[in-house]
């Protein structure tokens, strides 16, 4: 037991799970909210969670809750549910200011909006940050070394509230005023990954995993400009960090979901009656949109789009190997724009 005070966390999928297992490391009490009635009861009789991390022992400072209203006292609550159901969710808490951490990484389908744009309609009065960067949970929860951007709108004010909550000695989070960048950064590399996936699935080898990667970082740039985003924040953990991380790795269930549509698995099978979530796989469709209606050139994650759409990933990645030659750098373009 701990006299700081207490946080939330809502969402208790594998990254929510281990998010509250490194807050209560200093003995603090977090109360995590769960969707499934039956994580809260193995969370608070088991001290586990085993649809979505069974290789963790929580912490008995965690006690697990169904019910939103529970968190209406508590002053710094962390997000961390599925993209898609973040403003449904967050509708059913109390309206009070508090600082809202978004965790989750994605953009809202039809109505191609961030994260914290969708908070901030859900839950007026709160202010908002953003927790992102390279971070598998499994290796937070074993409390195991890992860094993350922490953008905060509220600015130092905000960061001087919420460093000490969040930072532990094995969790360190780095300081950022650039919410919108700190988002782009995790949405697009999802996507990213998923196109890693595939490349590792067709046997193309590991020079082409690394040209997706820096290309790919240039469409995040390129991206994350058209939006107001900062260079330097997707420059950093939570944009090249994270990318880095999820493109090389089959933990990342991105990848590995892009690996099984390389290897010819169908979309719509892979996407059925699946338990975790792939984030990029929901982001790709109305990234590759609005890239599309904002004149920004994506064209890997317009591929990854088209693979996900049903395409021959074979024929996908010869049609993205024979577009015309370009210049690398959008500066030296002149002519080379194609
Ligand atoms: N797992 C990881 O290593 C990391 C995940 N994230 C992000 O965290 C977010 C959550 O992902 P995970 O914790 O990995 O989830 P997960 O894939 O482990 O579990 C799925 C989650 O979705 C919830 N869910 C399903 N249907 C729902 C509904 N209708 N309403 C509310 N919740 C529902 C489940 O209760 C569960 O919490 C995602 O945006 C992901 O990109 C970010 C960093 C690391
Ligand atoms: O965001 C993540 C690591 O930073 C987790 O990646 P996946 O969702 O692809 O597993």
């Amino acid at each position: 037991m701990s006299a700081a005070p207490a946080i939330g966390v809502i969402g208790a999928g594998s990254w929510g799970t281990a998010l509250a297992q490194m807050l209560s490391s200093d003995g603090r009490d977090v109360l995590l909210w769960a969707y499934e009635p039956e994580v809260v009861a193995a969370i608070n009789a088991e001290h586990r969670n085993p649809l979505y991390l069974p290789s963790a022992s929580l912490s008995p400072t965690i006690r697990a809750t169904c019910d939103l209203p529970d968190f209406a006292a508590l002053d710094t609550v962390l997000v961390v549910t599925p993209a898609q159901v973040l403003g449904k969710v967050l509708a059913g808490l109390a309206r009070s200011p508090r600082d809202l951490v978004l965790c989750s990484k994605g953009i809202e389908a039809g109505s191609g909006r961030l994260m914290n744009d969708a908070a901030r309609e859900a839950a007026p009065g709160s202010t908002i940050a953003v927790l992102s960067g390279p971070t598998f949970a499994h290796e937070v929860a074993a409390g195991l070394p890992t860094a993350v951007t922490l953008a905060c709108e509220g600015g130092r004010a905000q960061w001087e509230r919420l460093a000490p909550a969040i930072a532990r000695p094995a969790f360190r989070p780095y300081y950022s005023d650039d919410v919108t960048g700190a988002e782009i950064g995790g949405a697009v590399k999802n996507v990213l990954a998923i196109a890693c996936g595939v490349v590792d699935g067709l046997n193309l080898g590991q020079n082409a995993r690394a040209a997706l990667i820096a290309r790919g970082f240039s469409e995040m740039l390129r991206f994350g400009e058209a939006l107001g985003a900062e260079t330097e924040t997707l420059s950093g953990l939570c944009g090249l960090g994270d990318l880095v991380l999820t493109c090389s790795s089959t933990s990342s269930r991105n990848f590995s979901l892009g690996k099984a549509l390389g290897e010819g698995a169908l979309a719509a099978d892979l996407m059925a009656d699946r338990r975790t979530v792939a984030e990029g796989a929901h982001t790709a469709p109305v990234l590759a949109d609005l890239a599309q209606r904002r004149g920004v050139a994506m064209p890997i994650v317009a591929a990854v789009d088209a693979i996900l759409r049903g395409a021959d990933a074979r024929a996908v990645v010869a049609d993205l190997l024979a577009r015309p030659l370009r210049a690398e750098l959008e500066s030296d373009a002149g002519d080379l724009t194609a």
